[in-house]
């Protein structure tokens, strides 16, 4: 789904892009200040880097990433937000701060959407400690496209995902009835991602879909991400307001921080974790 009156300024989103685009370009010595591995070998999620590598046969994606947890605000590990561009950590915050009620509006209208009792109902069930993750990727250009993604068929594990794609190069496709689809680009828009958390909540009302992105031999490419997740220690589950004899829960309760684990354990392997959870 494309978003285009969010209200977030398009300065803003230029800003972000361009913030991210300079932080990539940083000498590869400066960028490592920031490393998700600790010691050179022991992944952490924050950071930047590469996926995580959990068997010597996996196959990685050709792309870079800056990964870093935005809120709960209390939770920042700031060490790992750059300072070059100067301006990147204030812009981080800022960009974050208006999403977030962009995030907020469309949780109320996806919940007036299902009719359920209270528009909030997605609102409140993030939590108090709802985990929100900025995702800055990089895709350098490409010598052969044809063998490896920019970044392999996935859903997100998210409630909803806002993205903010390059607009002068494409890539991200999206797969519909077996068919993949590029999305198109146009500028000053959000892309809205459903991920799999509200999949389960919705009880398969909204589907998180399987995308990807492809790799290009003549231009490298950026996307920025915002990933909004229930808090991490608490359960989710179909709402008992949309199920009834005719359309029973279709997932197990889950708890989110066991749900994103199997998410990257599954992810290495390319298989997805929400199959798992089907009754
Ligand atoms: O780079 C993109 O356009 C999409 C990135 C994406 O799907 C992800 O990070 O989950
Ligand atoms: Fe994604």
């Amino acid at each position: 789904m494309q978003l285009s009156n969010h209200g977030v300024e398009t300065t803003m989103m230029d800003g972000m892009m361009i913030a991210s685009r300079e932080f990539f370009k940083r000498p590869l010595e400066d960028k490592k200040r920031y490393t998700n591995l600790i010691g050179g070998e022991q992944f952490q999620f924050e950071g930047y880097g590469n996926d995580e590598v959990r068997s010597p046969d996996q196959i990685l994606d050709w792309s870079d990433r800056l990964y870093l947890k935005v809120e709960p605000e209390d939770e920042r590990r700031i060490a790992l937000w750059p300072t070059h561009p100067e301006n990147f950590r204030d812009i981080l915050h800022n960009f974050t701060r208006k999403c977030g009620g962009v995030k907020d509006n469309l949780l109320q209208a996806m919940a007036k959407l299902l009719q359920l009792h209270d528009d909030d109902y997605f609102v409140d069930q993030l939590g108090e400690k709802a985990e929100t993750n900025v995702r800055c990727s990089y895709y350098p250009k490409c010598p052969r496209p044809e063998l490896v993604f920019g970044l392999k068929p996935h859903c997100d594990g998210t409630v909803l995902t806002l993205l903010m794609v390059d607009d002068s190069v494409g890539g991200l496709q999206v797969l519909r009835d077996g068919v993949w689809w590029d999305v198109p680009i146009v500028p000053h828009t959000l892309l809205v991602i459903i991920g799999d958390q509200t999949e389960i909540m919705s009880n398969g009302f909204f589907k998180s879909p399987v995308h990807r992105v492809m790799t290009n031999a003549k231009k490298e490419r950026l996307s920025v991400a915002l990933d909004y997740s229930v808090d991490h220690e608490r359960e989710i589950e179909p709402s008992a307001q949309l199920i009834d004899e005719k359309r029973p829960a279709l997932y197990m309760k889950v708890k989110v921080k066991d749900y994103i684990a199997g998410l990257y354990e599954h992810f290495s392997k390319g298989t997805m974790v929400i199959d798992t959870l089907q009754i």
